[in-house]
């Protein structure tokens, strides 16, 4: 039997952030993963991006690959993608939406595709909204990821790092119809997120796991439990890189469990030249131990 895992609970608005940035520490040491609360996000306006979801992806196929994906944004159908390319199982079983960054320097919003309004009126609106919330909630946690990293606490914001987010929201919907063959086919196969942060609310349906030691055989996966309201981060392998290996970018996957399930997600993903050119981060680099991995040299 799969065992669960017990995420530590980072509060968002606890007024002591030195504590706070202790345990966002901790979290990141041992696990990647972590259950943020008191995000600022209104489960309201969480309900209302589900709804609309539900309303994009029972559209007829015909209609929703009128926006299938350009430019990395817009629809992919079941089976389309599989996050871990060595697996030998077919594409994994769920349609994703992709919607880029809205405003920031240099991000050019308009590659973004929309349904109708006559389709789905304030379809667009609901996801500009929690896009843009979400962001909010995200920039404040990177401040106190900075101070996490022992680093000043607008440091990311000095950087420029937060500039032009270059972040994504990705609707997911798994069907759940169990396969009859053999093989398991997975919702989303093992894989680590490649950007800086990512914070994922789910409809409350199980399936997610995590697996600690990447490089262990036999693998060991536990479950992720659903927290109401709360948004499940984790560190994606930028953050990894930037800090050596000290902050994890932890393998996760969606198993299948025969219910249907929603997703969103906004990947945070700041890759601009601010960490290319600027050398702020070096002393972060060289003071942290390096576990084989490639060092950028700057
Ligand atoms: O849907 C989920 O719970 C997680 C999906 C995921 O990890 C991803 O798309 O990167
Ligand atoms: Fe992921």
């Amino acid at each position: 039997m799969t065992q669960s895992i017990q995420l530590p609970i980072i509060d968002l608005t606890s007024p002591d952030r030195v504590s706070t940035a202790r345990a966002i520490r901790q979290a990141c040491l041992e696990v990647g993963f972590f259950y943020l609360i008191n995000h600022g996000v209104d489960e309201k306006l969480f309900k209302q991006v589900l709804e609309q979801s539900k309303k994009f992806f029972s559209l007829s196929l015909e209609e929703k690959m009128k926006l299938v994906r350009r430019n990395h944004r817009g629809y992919t159908p079941l089976y389309a993608e599989k996050l871990d390319p060595s697996s030998t199982t077919q594409g994994d079983s769920k349609e994703s939406f992709y919607i880029g960054s809205l405003e920031g320097k240099g991000v050019v919003s308009n590659l973004n595709q929309w349904p109708a309004e006559e389709v789905l009126p304030c379809w667009r609106s609901t996801m500009e909204d929690y896009h843009r919330r979400v962001l909010d909630a995200g920039i404040r946690l990177i401040s106190l990821v900075a101070l996490a990293l022992e680093l000043e606490e607008d440091f990311f914001h000095k950087s420029g790092a937060c500039d032009s987010p270059n972040a994504f929201l990705r609707l997911l919907h798994y069907p759940g119809e169990l396969q009859l063959s053999e093989q398991v086919v997975y919702g989303a196969s093992a894989h680590s997120d490649y950007g800086m942060l990512t914070l994922l609310a789910t409809d409350g349906v199980g399936g997610l796991q995590v697996c600690r030691e990447k490089f262990k055989k036999p693998q060991i996966w536990e479950d992720v439990h659903h927290l109401s309201g709360a948004f499940i981060v984790n560190i994606g392998d930028m953050m990894e890189r930037w800090t050596n290996c000290l902050f994890r970018s932890t393998l996760h996957r969606v198993m299948p469990t025969g219910q249907e399930r929603y997703s969103v997600l906004r990947f945070h993903h700041m890759l601009n030249s601010f960490f290319f050119s600027n050398s702020l981060f070096y002393p972060l680099f060289r003071s942290m131990h390096v576990c084989g991995m490639l060092v950028y040299v700057i």
